[in-house]
């Protein structure tokens, strides 16, 4: 996947910090991502990448900058950052399972948006004909497409996904990435994701985020195509294209 041309950032992050329970867990993260693309979130286990995208989102507290489109957003509280278009699809999916797969798709249907089911139901089929089902009974595949029909049902300006692949299946994997990338040829992505594969296959940028700061930024294909810089800054043992954490037996494997 190329680099895209340069253009003004859609969000922009400045020094933000976040402290709970004494931890100083970001410590001035600053990242830009821009108006199209993939932008991938990169960093080894527990260096703080969930604890960013929640923080940018105001699911915790932090101190910074953060503003999306210009517009400073640092102080809204959660459910206003959201209205102003970023969805959401959490690490833990976030779907309710006693719902049916069409409730839970109604339930995130923004009021004064017209909602995007041709799109949705386009990317998912399966979300079609799966719509009575109740969402905990879908597998783990299904949750995750279904978690992400749900932030591309409202005509998102940013879409935030974290981990989407974890613990699915190789086949399921594959299936993810696709509708990640026409997902993005829609609304800009900023992606948590440690399956470099993964990455190499829709991501234009990288951000590495090390030990609570980013520690890299630049396209994604330079920093995969070094396995020494790749191995620095991940930890990847072997090749660039490996899976460098969730180790099989977390797997669902459904
Ligand atoms: N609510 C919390 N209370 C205390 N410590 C926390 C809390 N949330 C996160 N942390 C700690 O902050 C650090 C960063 O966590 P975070 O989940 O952001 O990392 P990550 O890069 O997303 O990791 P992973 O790849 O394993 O998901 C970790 O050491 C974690 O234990």
């Amino acid at each position: 996947m190329s680099a895209l041309p340069a253009q003004p950032p859609l969000l922009r992050v400045c020094g933000l910090h976040v402290r709970i329970e004494g931890s100083h867990i970001l410590q001035g993260v600053d990242l830009t991502v821009p108006a199209s693309g993939v932008t991938a979130l990169l960093g080894r286990n527990g260096v703080g990448k969930t604890t960013t995208v929640k923080a940018i989102l105001g699911l915790v507290p932090r101190t910074g900058e953060i503003r999306l489109d210009g517009r400073d957003i640092t102080a809204s509280p959660t459910h206003e950052i959201i209205r102003s278009g970023i969805g959401y699809v959490p690490e833990d999916r976030g779907v309710f399972k006693a719902l049916t797969v069409a409730e839970n798709l109604r339930l995130a249907h923004r009021r004064g948006v017209e909602p995007r089911y041709g799109f949705v139901h386009e990317l998912f089929p399966e979300l079609k004909q799966r719509a009575t089902q109740a969402a905990g009974t879908l597998s783990g595949g299904q949750q995750q497409m279904l978690a992400t029909g749900r932030a591309l049902l409202n005509d998102n300006r940013l879409l935030v996904v974290d981990e989407p692949t974890q613990g699915l299946a190789p086949r399921v994997v594959t299936e993810v990435a696709e509708a990640m990338a026409r997902a993005a040829q829609e609304v800009p992505v900023l992606l948590v994701e440690q399956n470099l594969a993964l990455v190499r296959r829709v991501a234009h940028r990288a951000v590495v985020v090390d030990a609570g700061r980013v520690v890299h930024t630049g396209p994604a294909a330079d920093l995969l195509d070094d396995p020494g810089r790749t191995r620095e800054l991940l930890g990847v043992a072997k090749g660039p294209a490996q899976r460098f954490a969730a180790p099989a037996t977390q797997r669902e494997d459904r």
